[in-house]
């Protein structure tokens, strides 16, 4: 087992099921380099393939293709405790009739570490995860969230080179899951391990990741630093699961320095910047990209709607509109408009994205 690497690289990871009607990829091609230290983060729908491919990772699925290294090392073939990876499951997994010190020390049990050492390694565990107080209960006596800082204590504390999460926080409550968030972040980084950590929740893989990387059927679509896939997805299919959620089909045409879209009811223009698509186009826009025209600035791209219905959200509220063409949209801002108004929303130029209309769908 490794202590430590320098780096973990997938090289065409696929993984394939066999069913009654054929077979189905799960996995296609996978390939990552993952970096020591790193936080990766495996975003995507359900059934995009994420889970597959940690498990392959870790031992637990064999490949139907690629291959696994770790430097040099090649470890696809490694079954899971060769491999010695820290694994952190969304049941938590703990066992119910031991106490938390027993279940975070079973690990160390089965590699027969010394007593001392291993009372020595599940108090430092313990300590990290802040449970120290909590040793001698048992999984039943503890909330949610601690029964998770027990999973990722017993994870840790086999000093793992990778820990491997699959949707540790989606058993938690909103309120919990905002602060487990921080603490894996916190312990990744008193640890200086790598961690590969599988979500569909896209603000839980921004607040987390050093890196993203967004998954769909299968294949992976962008990989990228958390701002760069959120202002910049690569493609619609990225833009949509990143909360793109306006879609307005356009025609764009270049006029000078000038990108100018339009469609039924809708004209708007942005400066050109960089190659962009013209004729048939998608333009995507993120709710909390669309403001009143009042609070707009020169060079907005905006747009006239009607208000269909309002929901209020405090500060903000989410205005449902709807273009003189029929298409739908919403805007997530600061501003007063009841149904029935009319209204001239507006979003900054760079906000605006433009995808070719024939790679929509
Ligand atoms: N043991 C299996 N046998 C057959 N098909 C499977 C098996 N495990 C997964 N699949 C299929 O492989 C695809 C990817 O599944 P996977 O669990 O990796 O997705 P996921 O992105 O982790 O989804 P979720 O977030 O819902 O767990 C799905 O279409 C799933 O139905």
């Amino acid at each position: 087992m490794r202590n430590d690497f320098g780096s973990l690289r997938l090289d065409g990871v696929t993984r394939r099921f066999g069913g009654p009607h054929g077979s189905a990829t799960a996995l296609d091609g996978l390939s990552l380099e993952v970096r020591r230290g790193e936080f990766i983060a495996l975003l995507g729908p359900s059934g995009c393939g994420k889970s597959t491919a940690l498990n392959c990772i870790a031992g637990l699925l064999p490949l139907s293709q690629g291959q696994i290294f770790l430097d040099e090392q090649r470890v696809d073939q490694l079954p899971p405790e060769r491999r010695g990876f820290g694994m952190v499951f969304q049941n938590y997994a703990l066992f119910p009739h031991m106490t938390v010190a027993r279940n975070v020390g079973f690990g160390l049990l089965m590699r027969k570490v010394p007593r001392a050492e291993l009372d020595r390694r599940v108090a430092r565990a313990l300590a990290l995860v802040q449970l120290s107080d909590h040793a001698r209960k048992l999984p039943g006596q503890l909330s949610g969230g601690q029964q998770q800082r027990v999973a990722i204590a017993r994870a840790i504390v086999i000093e793992p080179p990778l820990v491997l999460m699959d949707e540790p926080l989606s058993n938690l409550d909103a309120k919990l899951r905002l602060e487990m968030r921080t603490e894996i972040r916190r312990i990744h980084g008193e640890l200086g391990r790598t961690t590969i950590y599988v979500t569909h929740d896209q603000d839980e893989a921004l607040s987390l990741a050093d890196r993203i990387v967004v998954m769909k059927d299968g294949r992976v679509q962008q990989v990228g630093t958390p701002a760069t896939v959120y202002a910049q997805p690569e493609s619609l299919a990225v833009a949509r699961f990143m909360g793109y959620r306006n879609e307005l089909p356009l025609e764009a045409t270049v006029d000078g320095a000038t990108l100018r879209l339009a469609g039924p009811g809708i004209a708007m223009a942005r400066p050109l910047a960089g190659t962009v698509a013209t004729g048939p186009v998608v333009a995507a826009i993120r709710p909390d990209d669309l403001r009143f025209a009042d609070a707009a600035t020169a060079g907005d791209a905006r747009l006239e709607a009607t208000v269909e219905g309002v929901e209020y959200y405090g500060k903000e509220s989410l205005f449902m509109l709807r273009t003189d063409g029929g298409v739908s949209l919403f805007a997530r801002t600061v501003g007063r408009a009841r149904a029935g108004d009319r209204v001239v929303v507006a979003a900054p130029p760079d906000r605006v994205l433009v995808f070719p209309r024939e790679a929509a769908a």
